[in-house]
């Protein structure tokens, strides 16, 4: 008799692979090195920016105070008696009626509190002085950059688990980050399971498939952040399985398989997690696709026993592997980030369990809208091309129309959430 599986919920599925989630190791990269990373610290303001009052406009550095009471009528003159561009520093002390040329991003002499643009002002010289003559009054602070304007020393600015990005690049730069504390990249290794399959640059034969899962699974690993290891197939036989698995466990964070978890006669998954001592979490979720993912523990590794069928695969990577994966990227929201959207099609099909159909979402004036990317099953491999999301479906008796508020897992958004399960 073949064993019947209890299925369990997937928030319960989830719970019990995120209670093994762990913060991986931390390293530092170049910062000529670190785009696409993951911060393993929070990056603090190490000192204001800017750090010195500052021109934002070229022109001339005055004293607000002396242009009090100009007007058309009454013009002020004023002498220009020193010239800054970005970079130097006025060594001269600016009295009454006194003005230095400035250009934008030079830091504001200190006797100096407003900046007049060169356009406002007119320019003249009288025995080799250079003078300027202005028809109206400035305000203190007029045509400034601030010091902290920006931001200030102390403030927490990105915090660590964030995947670094050009304008993150430009705050390491900033505070002065030559190397940047970043995630260690976990690896995860990869074992595809299946008699029938053939590798990637073999023809086709008589009841054979290529194997596209092993392909899969590497990009959405590396989408993940984490470093994929394919260690190749494995025929659906017990004692080379199992070594393979045993030896190369050792090497990885976690490991990977494809196939040969269901109830089938060659499906040797089940045997291996015994034979190895694995504590098997969970071997059915009620959930489609994706119901036969298996994960298993042992020795403080998580084992993945993903589906064979190529979107049931895809799938239970994004909800039990890549919120692990980023756990160890440090990340507060490791998981897929969920958002209310609006169904495109009808889904008039009963669910026994919750389903996660494959879809494209794409944003219209009344907010997002998601259709599925293709067919529906879990065997089908041309619908995960075009998915930029998961549909969540919870089971029900009765379907889902057009029209009807549902939600959605995002896969390429780079922002998780802390926990779309509730
Ligand atoms: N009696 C039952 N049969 C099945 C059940 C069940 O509950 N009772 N579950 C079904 C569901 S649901 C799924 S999903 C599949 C899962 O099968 P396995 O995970 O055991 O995977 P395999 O049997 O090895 O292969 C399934 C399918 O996928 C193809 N495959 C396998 N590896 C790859 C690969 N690397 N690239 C592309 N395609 C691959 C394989 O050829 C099979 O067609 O079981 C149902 N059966
Ligand atoms: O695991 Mo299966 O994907 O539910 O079709
Ligand atoms: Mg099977």
């Amino acid at each position: 008799m073949v064993e019947r599986r209890i299925p369990i919920s997937v928030k319960e599925a989830v719970m019990r692979v995120m209670k093994f989630a762990k913060e991986g190791k931390k390293e530092e990269v170049s910062i000529y090195e670190c785009n696409g990373r993951f911060l393993c610290e929070d990056i603090v303001a190490n000192h204001d920016v800017p750090s010195f009052d500052r021109s934002a406009y070229d022109g001339f550095a005055i004293r607000s105070v002396d242009l009090k009471g100009a007007s058309k009528e009454k013009p002020i003159t004023l002498s220009v008696i020193d010239e800054i561009g970005a970079g130097q520093v006025c060594q001269k002390r600016i009295g009454e009626y006194e003005a230095v040329r400035i250009m934008t991003g030079a830091m504001l002499p200190s006797d100096c509190d407003a900046v007049v643009m060169f356009e406002v002002v007119k320019e003249g010289r009288e025995n080799d002085q250079p003078y300027i003559i202005i028809d109206h009054e400035v305000g203190k602070g007029t045509n400034l950059s601030f010091q902290g304007e920006d931001v200030k020393k102390g403030k927490v600015l990105v915090e660590k688990g964030t995947k670094i990005n050009p304008g993150i690049m430009a705050l390491l730069a900033t505070f002065g980050y030559e190397k940047v504390p970043v995630a260690k990249k976990p690896i995860i290794g990869i074992f595809a399971t299946g008699t029938e399959l053939l590798e990637v640059d073999e023809p086709l034969e008589k009841g054979k498939i290529r194997n596209s899962n092993a392909y899969m699974i590497m990009a959405q690993i590396e989408r993940a952040g984490a470093i994929p290891v394919y260690f190749g197939k494995l025929q659906d036989v017990f004692t080379v399985s199992y070594e393979a698995m045993k030896e190369k466990l050792a090497s990885v964070d976690i490991l990977i398989t494809t196939g040969g978890v269901s109830v089938g006669d060659y499906d040797l998954l089940p045997a291996i997690y015994k034979e190895l001592g694995a504590e098997v979490l969970f071997n059915k979720v009620a959930m489609r696709p994706g119901s036969v993912t298996t994960v298993a523990h042992l020795d403080g590794k998580l084992l993945y026993g993903l589906s064979g069928n190529p979107s049931a695969c895809y799938v239970g990577f994004e909800i039990f592997t890549k919120p692990i994966i980023r756990r160890y990227l440090f990340s507060s929201k490791p998981h897929l980030q969920s958002a209310p959207a609006i169904l495109g099609e009808d889904f008039l099909t009963a669910n026994a369990f919750t389903r996660f159909f494959r879809s494209t979402v794409s944003w219209k004036e009344d907010g997002l809208h998601t259709v599925p990317s293709g067919v529906d099953k879990s065997n089908i491999v041309t619908s995960l091309a075009f998915a930029n999301a998961l549909t969540i479906l919870p089971s029900n008796s009765t379907g889902y129309q057009k029209g009807e508020r549902v939600n959605v897992l995002l896969l390429e958004e780079e922002e998780g959430s802390e926990w779309p399960w509730n």
